[in-house]
């Protein structure tokens, strides 16, 4: 099992049971906390035949139901987890962190627990013992200092009051790459769900695997949509029935196995029903747009519109979005022109929505529409304000979006390492030759992807399949936007 099947499979279990931490032993103890989006984990040693731990359990699962699983009220913060120290594989691992009693708790960014170990005598150390948590009440009220919050037991799901905005933090941004491989995954989920995929659809979405497999901001989703693109011809023949093609394809996951992991963290809203997908899927089409080259930018104008128009299920967005784009009356040259009208049009929609969500009460209260950036975020991005209007600086908005939607947005990739050496790597080498893969076919356009984007494993893997293909030779021409 990989270590993010790990929490999910313990998340999973919660339905019917209340084990909400994750038990962790020597052999995922690394992996599942070097794998985590949340900011900070608690490990609790414990031996299985102490009595006093058996009591604490319920308290401890009392915290962890706030921060683990599906369900979680306050997802991606605090990662609840225990080691059976009874256990003869982790007795080393108790050593290492000088478990002298039982239970015993620390507290650390999960990163500092990776290879890592305590020693009561280190003045220094990042991963600190939890000396006052001895009942729920006083676990949480111990971590709710750390961080400055104010979380109660009793908070429901979804009932996120105690959610800060993350609209002028430059960084949370970050923890957005959680997201963007969310939304990919239910992108894929819906079109398979709805049964999307048909003899009329399968150019927007080849074309839209296509600038995936060069450009998504995941390493994971990347060598998906790779897998997606390879085996399309065979997973749908022109004449192949829906259903036969749904299954084959949902045997891809886009993103890998372990995504979706069934939350959001920096698109999670105040309420359940706002923010989300609808926000991943921005922040995804914001990260391709940072980083395409000049020669590819009308081709993914044309990709996202009609992946858009195409898949995306609500009827008025893909209309309204679908008109903007219909609006341009010339080709785009430069990548910078295409981030920008992206950009561009989210603004549009912003400000359309957030007259409607003034009338109708609809607005997160924590996650008003404004027009973005914000001063907050982006002082640069401003020559001028006044009420009736903005006078942008688009260089300095370029700069922005490339730097938030590029180098930062995947930072908390590097520096957990989620992917280890080899998809650090991945994410690192970001050069790409251009590519107007709308005329070319699928396995030509894959391999000029492949052979610009460094990726040596997946080269390997691709061409292994390659053996006795045969390539559509066709042309996705799309007249809509034939100049
Ligand atoms: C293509 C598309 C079209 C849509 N059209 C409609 C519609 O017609 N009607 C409707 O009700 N809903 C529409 N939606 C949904 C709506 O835009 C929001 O996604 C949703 O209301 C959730 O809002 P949010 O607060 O999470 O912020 P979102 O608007 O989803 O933005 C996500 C994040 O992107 C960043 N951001 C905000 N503005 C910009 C910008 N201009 N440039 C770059 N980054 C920015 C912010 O960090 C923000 O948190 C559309 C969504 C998409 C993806």
């Amino acid at each position: 099992l990989g270590s993010r099947s790990i929490l999910r499979a313990v998340a999973d279990k919660n339905g019917d049971s209340e084990d909400y931490a994750v038990d962790l032993n020597a052999s995922n103890f690394d992996a599942v906390l070097r794998d985590t989006p949340a900011t900070f984990a608690v490990v609790e040693f414990f031996a299985h035949w102490c009595p006093a731990c058996r009591n604490y359990k319920p308290h401890y699962e009392k915290v962890a139901r706030l921060f683990n699983g599906p369900n979680a009220v306050h997802p991606g913060k605090v990662l609840m987890t225990r080691v059976d120290c009874a256990l003869k594989i982790n007795t080393n691992l108790c050593d290492k962190f000088s478990v002298g009693h039982y239970p015993m708790l620390f507290w650390g960014p999960p990163s500092k627990f990776v290879s890592g170990s305590w020693d009561p005598k280190q003045e220094k150390s990042e991963i600190r013992n939890i000396d006052n948590g001895r009942t729920a009440e006083k676990l949480l009220n111990w971590i709710n200092e750390q961080i400055g919050s104010s979380f109660g037991l009793d908070d429901k799901k979804f009932e996120n009051e105690h959610l800060s905005s993350n609209i002028s933090d430059p960084g949370q941004i970050a923890r957005a790459v959680y997201d963007v491989e969310e939304a990919t995954s239910t992108a894929f989920d819906i079109i398979l769900e709805h049964k999307m995929i048909k003899p009329e659809t399968r150019a927007p979405l080849i074309k839209f695997l296509q600038l995936l497999v060069v450009h998504h901001p995941s390493m994971r989703c990347r060598k998906g949509s790779a897998e997606i693109l390879v085996n399309f011809d065979e997973l749908s023949p022109a004449n192949t029935k829906q259903e036969e093609v749904a299954g084959a394809v949902k045997n891809f996951q886009i993103c890998g196995k372990d995504v979706p992991r069934g939350y959001w963290i920096f698109c999670r809203g105040s309420k359940n029903d706002t923010r989300g997908f609808s926000c991943g899927l921005w922040v995804l089409l914001h990260s391709l747009s940072v980083r395409i080259e000049d020669g590819e930018s009308q081709f993914a104008f044309t990709t996202i519109c009609d992946f858009v128009h195409t898949f995306f299920v609500c009827e008025e967005c893909r209309q309204h979005f679908y008109e903007m784009c219909l609006s341009m009356s010339s080709p785009f040259n430069k990548a910078r022109d295409f981030a920008l009208w992206l950009w561009r049009t989210h603004n549009k929609v912003n400000e359309r929505l957030s007259k409607v969500e003034e009338t109708m009460g609809t607005a997160d209260p924590k996650f008003p529409k404004m027009i973005w950036p914000p001063m907050q975020l982006c002082a640069s991005c401003y020559r001028s304000r006044n009420s009736q209007k903005i006078e942008w600086d688009e260089d300095e908005v370029h700069t922005f979006l490339a730097n938030y939607y590029g180098k930062t947005l995947i930072s908390l990739y590097k520096s957990n390492s989620v992917l280890g050496n080899v998809g650090a790597k991945g994410i690192l080498d970001e050069s790409t030759t251009s590519t107007n893969a709308v005329a070319v076919p699928v396995g030509a356009a894959l391999a000029i992807a492949l052979a610009s984007c460094a990726f040596g494993v997946l080269a390997c893997y691709w061409r292994s399949q390659q053996k006795s293909r045969k390539y559509y030779h066709q042309r996705y021409s799309l007249k809509k936007y034939d100049y």
